[in-house]
């Protein structure tokens, strides 16, 4: 049997990208195709390693091949990733800049940030994370890193620091520069200087995602990065709660002003009910249900999933190792949150790129 290289672009130029709605040989998403007697091997390069439509592309490409070509062709699809990224992060090397935030203090913002970024790294994708959040700075606690100092040096004249690596992913916190037992003054033009040292002056090197733990709320540093990088986008983290609802509203208004302009990437109800651990069928909603979904609705951005309140999540973040890193049915919650958050980084810029429809 015989086909030709362009038999199996035509053929799998039927197979559309469902996010961004334009076939894969448009998107030049299809490469290295090598024919050899009946053997046919491709390359499809996703948009994220993360991507959780990684298996049906797959069959899509497969099916397009036997259907438009011939059933007896073997196939071998090398499914692969490049991330993409929008002009420029202001951080080089840094693709992706993702913000995660709450109205309300205890939701779970800054362990849903660990997760995600761990998530993000399990996936394949190197992953950076920095702890802004000046006022109550948790991260160096969930890695075990309390009391850690990141190396510092003078490369001509100006400091450059090297963030700790922990669990494949580098990281960050404002806590490792502070003493944890000295509340400190921290005053409007320190702060903005601090946090933005974190992003300038650190050797981040090549990320595909840089994932950033703000403070609760709306305020200085929320102006201080938003302003200063082009972050590519917010996930809002709140609990079913009406008081925690509405203050995620007042958060995602200020990322929709036009001064500030961050598209959300979506919502996460944290917290959205209660399982226990010898019953993990049964789902409680103590605290009410949908109240995220209701509220990604009224803000018109995606739902990106619940996660459940059990105690391993916090009892892994108070021994300083996420559950994301572990095997349980919670992991595979964070999981799924990660990889709706890569698709929606890739859509964002796809649209950014005019890639999508
Ligand atoms: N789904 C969950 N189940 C059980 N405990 C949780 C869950 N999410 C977070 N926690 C716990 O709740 C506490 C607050 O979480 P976390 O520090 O992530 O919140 P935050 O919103 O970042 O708070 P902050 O106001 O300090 O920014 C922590 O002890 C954490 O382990």
């Amino acid at each position: 049997m015989t086909f030709t290289k362009e038999q199996v672009l035509a053929a799998l130029g039927n197979v559309e990208e469902p996010d961004l709605k334009k076939d894969l040989v448009t998107l030049n998403m299809i490469q290295d195709i090598v024919i050899d007697g009946d053997k046919l091997s491709f390359s499809v390069i996703l948009t994220t390693p993360a991507c959780p439509l990684k298996a049906m592309i797959e069959n899509a490409c497969r099916n397009a091949i036997s259907h438009f070509i011939s059933k007896d062709i073997q196939v071998t699809v090398n499914m692969t990733s490049r991330v993409t990224t929008q002009k420029n992060t202001g951080v080089p090397g840094v693709k992706n800049i993702i913000a995660v935030a709450s109205g309300k203090g205890g939701v779970g913002k800054s362990t849903v940030a660990v997760n995600l970024a761990l998530g993000l790294a399990k996936s394949g994708a190197k992953v950076g994370l920095i702890d802004a959040d000046i006022y109550g700075p948790s991260i160096p606690i969930m890695f075990g890193l309390e009391g850690a100092r990141p190396n510092a040096t003078q490369v001509e004249g100006k400091t450059r620091i090297e963030p700790i690596e922990k669990y494949g992913i580098k990281l960050l916190s404002i806590g490792f520069f502070t003493d944890p037992n000295q509340p400190v003054p921290w005053r409007g033009p320190m702060v903005s200087t601090a946090v933005k040292q974190l992003f300038n002056d650190a050797d981040w090197g090549e990320l595909d995602y840089l994932v950033v733990d703000l403070p609760p709320g709306t305020g200085d540093i929320h102006i201080t990065v938003t302003q200063s990088f082009p972050v590519t986008g917010a996930v809002i983290v709140t609990t079913p709660q009406n008081v925690a609802l509405a203050d995620a509203k007042k958060g995602v208004g200020m990322f929709m002003m036009d001064a500030i302009n961050v598209p959300i990437l979506g919502v996460i109800e944290n917290m959205a009910y209660f399982t226990p651990a010898e019953l993990p069928e049964n789902k409680y909603y103590i605290f009410g249900q949908d109240g995220g979904k209701n509220l990604a609705a009224q803000i018109d951005a995606p739902f990106l999933g619940e996660l459940p309140l059990v105690k391993a999540i916090s009892e892994s973040g108070d021994a300083g190792k996420p559950l994301v890193l572990e095997d349980s049915v919670t992991t595979n919650a964070f999981i799924t949150i990660a990889e709706r958050v890569a698709q929606q980084v890739a859509i964002a810029n796809a649209k950014a790129n005019g890639k999508a429809q």
